[in-house]
């Protein structure tokens, strides 16, 4: 077995990322990436802190808008215009989940598609399907950079992906199959999933259950991203595969924390590079 190191990977290519920040920066351009925060998700709160270090160790121009969890879906749909008028931003991330008041839809919605550095609004899922993405779900993204450091060949390929969610599993599975695997989404209602799971050559597990995968789902010599970000009995931080176990039968294996966070962190980073060129090139 040999490890993923989404860490060290990401490390590396936001080396490459601060000499294209510097390049805009020489033209009078400072990437901007405002992340807006509805309430107290505790979850949220860590994810939140690490994009602005991130953004700040860049030399991003970046903000925290930290909202109680009571703002009204109007308010927010109003600041959300008022950073889709604003040339000084070139990314508008709106943290999910939102709270049940909030229509998620809406807000995806009302993000200006250029600024939409997740990839969320409906248009740029639709350009995703249509095998013409421009914004691309920062996840998925940098799981296809893991691929590529890793010369994980995905031509041919049977992938399975766990989980249907709009921000992984969807976009994870198009990637993938644009990559000329031929992939599998499954879910918690898919029948003999352990058969299933085992007849992948790359397996990656976004649906939040605890240490879910287990040696016998997976094949000898799999290569397995896991996307999970779970506590265990202990508090510890784990993933949806448990890895300890795992590490024995797949080939190559993402551990969780050092995964795919960091890199998911970094994607988000290189997309609000390519946002503000792409902003500058108007
Ligand atoms: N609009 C929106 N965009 C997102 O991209 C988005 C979101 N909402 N909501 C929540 C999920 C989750 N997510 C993570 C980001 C970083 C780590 C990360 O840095 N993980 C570290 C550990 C972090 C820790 O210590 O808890 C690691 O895996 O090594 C994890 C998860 C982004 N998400
Ligand atoms: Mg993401």
């Amino acid at each position: 077995m040999k490890l993923i190191d989404g860490k060290a990977l990401a490390e590396t290519l936001q080396l490459h990322l601060k000499d294209e920040v510097e390049a805009l920066v020489k033209k009078g351009i400072v990437p901007g990436l405002v992340v807006i925060l509805v309430g107290e998700n505790p979850a949220s709160q860590v994810y939140v802190r690490n994009k602005e270090k991130t953004a700040l160790k860049l030399g991003f121009h970046s903000k925290v808008v930290r909202l109680p969890a009571d703002t009204s879906e109007a308010d927010l749909l109003t600041l959300i215009e008022e950073y889709n008028q604003d040339e000084a931003w070139h990314g508008i991330l709106v943290q999910l989940p939102l709270p049940k008041h909030i229509s998620e839809e809406k807000v995806l919605l009302a993000i200006d598609p250029n600024k939409d550095v997740d990839g969320f609004h409906p248009m740029n899922m639709g350009r995703l399907w249509a095998g013409n993405p421009v914004m691309i779900p920062s996840t998925p993204a940098g799981i296809m950079e893991m691929f590529k450091a890793y010369q994980v060949d995905l031509s041919g390929q049977r992938a399975v992906v766990v989980g249907r969610s709009n921000i992984v599993g969807k976009p994870m599975a198009q990637l993938m199959m644009m990559g000329n695997a031929t992939v599998t989404i499954a879910h918690s209602r898919t029948k003999n999933l352990s058969a299933l799971t085992k007849s992948a050559d790359i397996l990656v597990v976004a649906i939040g259950v605890a240490k879910f995968i287990t040696a016998d789902m997976v094949k000898k010599g799999a290569v397995v991203i896991d996307v999970g970000m779970n506590r265990d009995e202990s508090l510890k931080l784990c993933g949806d595969v448990d890895f300890d176990e795992v590490k024995d039968v797949a080939r190559l294996i993402t551990p969780v924390p050092g995964g795919v966070g960091p890199m998911t962190i970094t994607m988000l980073m290189e997309q609000t590079v390519r946002a503000a060129q792409l902003a500058s090139q108007k």
